[in-house]
């Protein structure tokens, strides 16, 4: 992990008067398995629930998911051995994308406008066979090879692409399930209308792989700031809403994630390894009309454990024209976006920073 330079911590510490966030008493949850067992009538009530937290926090937990425990332990370790690799291993994995390609590894830097942040990452995109950092055929290793090829052999690298197809293929089928429960909650006819964008050969899905290592002078920093929990606290990934239709993470069991509640209060989400947390993205909330919110979330450092997430971003195609759907408009009502088309919302965030609200600029005024 590279060391941050001189005035890069006070840009990502967050201001002293910032109390910890308190623990969310009761976040929603979902099982897809009982769902699934319980008949139509089951079914239909966690439909409902799922569209009710959907309107309440753009938020909630899935349990029963169906994605096997040990390829979620495994891609952890996975991820955990190539975080420790040499920093210069990791920076090869970049250096193989194309140039102003988000995709590959990258620390610090969160996007292209200085956001800032104590976290490193490998972004990858998705394709209809899985992962792939979008220059790769089917028969190389995902990561290219590091300055010592030793020291990170390619079957290595090549399982590691494996197992990222291998979870990428299992989390976006779970997450089109999630997504046709969130359809029958909205009370639609057409229940595939979310999950058949995410499922489009061409559909703009992206995994992420972050890594937020330890900090243990956060307990001195807040000392120095004389305690009460408030000085201290460093942000791993800003606050911001994610852009896609819906976003799928799963972390190891070290806390960090926090949500905005409507109010604005921030809460802290106690971690669960064996669940998956889902979090509305902008494009959702477009399609519903603004009747799904996204959720606001940031990630806060660890001072004594490291943070590993995987998230699997699911969005439409470039070419998909996005606007309210119309039977959530319903007859007379008002819709509350412009149409317009992935790529331009893409075009239009890439100039954004981080926290900025992106939905703005396609807003309806009257
Ligand atoms: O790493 C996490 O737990 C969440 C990070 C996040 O919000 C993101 O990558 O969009
Ligand atoms: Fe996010």
């Amino acid at each position: 992990m590279v060391v941050l330079a001189k005035g890069e911590l006070e840009q990502i510490a967050l201001p002293a008067v910032q109390k910890a966030a308190p623990p969310l008493a009761d976040v929603p949850e979902v099982d897809l398995a009982a769902a699934a067992s319980r008949g139509a009538e089951g079914r239909a009530a966690a439909a409902r629930a799922v569209a009710a937290a959907c309107e309440e926090h753009g938020f909630f937990k899935v349990t029963g998911h169906g994605v096997p425990l040990d390829l979620l332990a495994r891609v952890e370790n996975a991820a955990a051995a190539f975080f420790a690799l040499q920093q210069r291993d990791k920076e090869s994995a970049m250096s193989a994308v194309a140039p102003g390609s988000p995709f590959g590894y990258a620390s610090k830097r969160i996007g292209s406008n200085g956001d800032l942040g104590w976290v490193e990452y490998l972004l990858l995109g998705v394709t209809a066979a899985g992962a792939s950092t979008g220059d790769h055929s089917a028969d190389e290793p995902l990561l290219p090879a590091p300055a010592d090829e030793e020291a990170v052999p390619s079957a290595w690298r090549c399982s590691f692409r494996d197992l990222l197809n291998e979870y990428t293929v299992a989390v976006r089928r779970m997450t089109c399930e999630v997504l046709e429960l969130m359809a029958e909650g909205l009370g639609m006819a057409e229940t595939d209308a979310f999950a058949r964008l995410v499922l489009e050969d061409d559909s703009d899905s992206m995994l992420r792989v972050n890594h937020y290592p330890p900090r243990p002078e956060l307990k001195h920093l807040q000392q120095l700031h004389g305690g009460g929990g408030g000085g201290g606290r460093v942000t791993g990934f800003g606050e911001h809403t994610d852009p896609q239709i819906i976003s799928v993470l799963r972390s190891n069991a070290t806390s960090g994630l926090e949500i905005a509640l409507r109010d604005g209060t921030w809460v802290s989400v106690p971690p669960d390894q064996g669940s998956f947390f889902v979090n509305v993205g902008d494009a959702l909330q477009v399609l519903t009309n603004g009747r799904f919110r996204s959720v606001r979330h940031r990630v806060m450092v660890n001072s004594v454990r490291s943070r590993v997430s995987v998230i699997f971003f699911g969005g439409p195609p470039p070419r998909e024209t996005l606007a309210p759907l119309p039977q959530l408009v319903g007859e007379g009502g008002r819709s509350r976006y412009r149409e317009f088309t992935w790529r331009e919302y893409k075009s239009s965030a890439y100039r954004t920073k981080l926290a900025d609200n992106r939905l703005c600029h396609f807003e309806t005024t009257s």
